[in-house]
């Protein structure tokens, strides 16, 4: 529990098709020292992710049709908000999360429903965003016990497009797992659509000003392979990278000339 006035953290895991690992995942986040409460939107699942993560022990939102994993985090972390909200209008101070103050809106931890196991590693993540080092922390994952079957195109694109935009290298561009203040979401706010999602958190939060973190990670997660439909999640992500990268480069043109415009981008 954590110690009265502390901010706590709260766990979004989006999720679809998860319910092979969603069990696993949920305890192993629900264990981490300072997560108080764990949120698991299922944006879409045909199988019974809702279910299985429920039973383990996660806040379960269902999106009844699929909107992609930013739309998921969106839809985790505004429910986290009406949560905080209800239990600060109650006083109790306690809703998710008994203990943590009921003013200070927590820190987030976004988590993908593969990782099993070895998000109970994800702890190392909390620390210097709750220690006020950094705004964001960013899980580098090591090499994977399964090879996965790409060659790098998405991961370029994304690093060369936050270095043209930041000035920031990021080892890994695209990763998911991170922790990050209530205002450096805020900074980031509305999240870049789908696949973007990574990119325009990195580009958002460091053009605000703020601090990001690359933190090594012992992680495992499902790779995607060679076969078509890797291919085919592949074009998905550079197409929302790209965007991302876009929306973001047209605002930075346009800053100076129509400062408004560009806020509207
Ligand atoms: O429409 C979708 C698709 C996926 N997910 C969830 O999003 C997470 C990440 O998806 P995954 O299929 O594991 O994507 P990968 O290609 O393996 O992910 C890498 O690349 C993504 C960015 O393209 C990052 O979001 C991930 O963190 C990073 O591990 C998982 O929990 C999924 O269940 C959704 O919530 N909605
Ligand atoms: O498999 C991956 O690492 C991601 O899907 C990104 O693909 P890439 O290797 O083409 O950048």
């Amino acid at each position: 529990m954590s110690a009265p006035g502390a901010r706590a953290v709260a766990a979004i895991i989006p999720c679809k098709d998860e319910a092979d690992r969603i069990a696993a995942t949920v305890r192993a986040v629900l264990a981490l020292d300072g997560v108080d409460t764990v949120v698991v939107v299922d944006d879409g699942s045909s199988d019974d992710t809702a279910g299985v993560a429920h039973a383990a022990g996660a806040d379960v939102i269902v999106h009844a049709r699929n909107a992609g994993k930013a739309a998921a985090l969106e839809t985790g972390v505004r429910h986290l908000r009406e949560l905080e909200a209800a239990a600060a209008r109650a006083g109790t101070g306690t809703g998710p999360g008994a203990g943590a103050s009921a003013l200070a809106p927590r820190h987030l931890l976004f988590v993908d429903g593969d990782l099993e196991d070895s998000a109970t590693n994800l702890h190392v993540l909390v620390p210097p965003v709750l220690e006020g080092r950094a705004d964001m922390t960013v899980a580098t994952l090591p090499a994977q016990k399964v090879a996965g079957g790409g060659r790098g195109f998405v991961v370029r694109l994304a690093r060369e497009g936050i270095e043209d935009l930041t000035g920031w290298t990021a080892v890994q561009p695209l990763s998911g797992m991170r922790c990050l203040t209530a205002e450096a979401f805020e900074a980031a706010s509305p999240l870049a659509p789908g696949w973007g999602v990574e990119v325009g958190l990195t580009v958002d939060v460091l053009g605000a000003g703020l601090r990001v973190e690359e933190v090594p990670c012992e992680l495992q997660h499902r790779v995607s392979g060679k076969d078509w439909r890797g291919q085919v999640h592949r074009a998905a992500q550079y197409r929302d990278v790209w965007r991302a990268l876009t929306r973001r480069r047209l605002r930075r043109a346009l800053s100076d000339r129509a400062p408004g415009v560009a806020h509207r981008i």
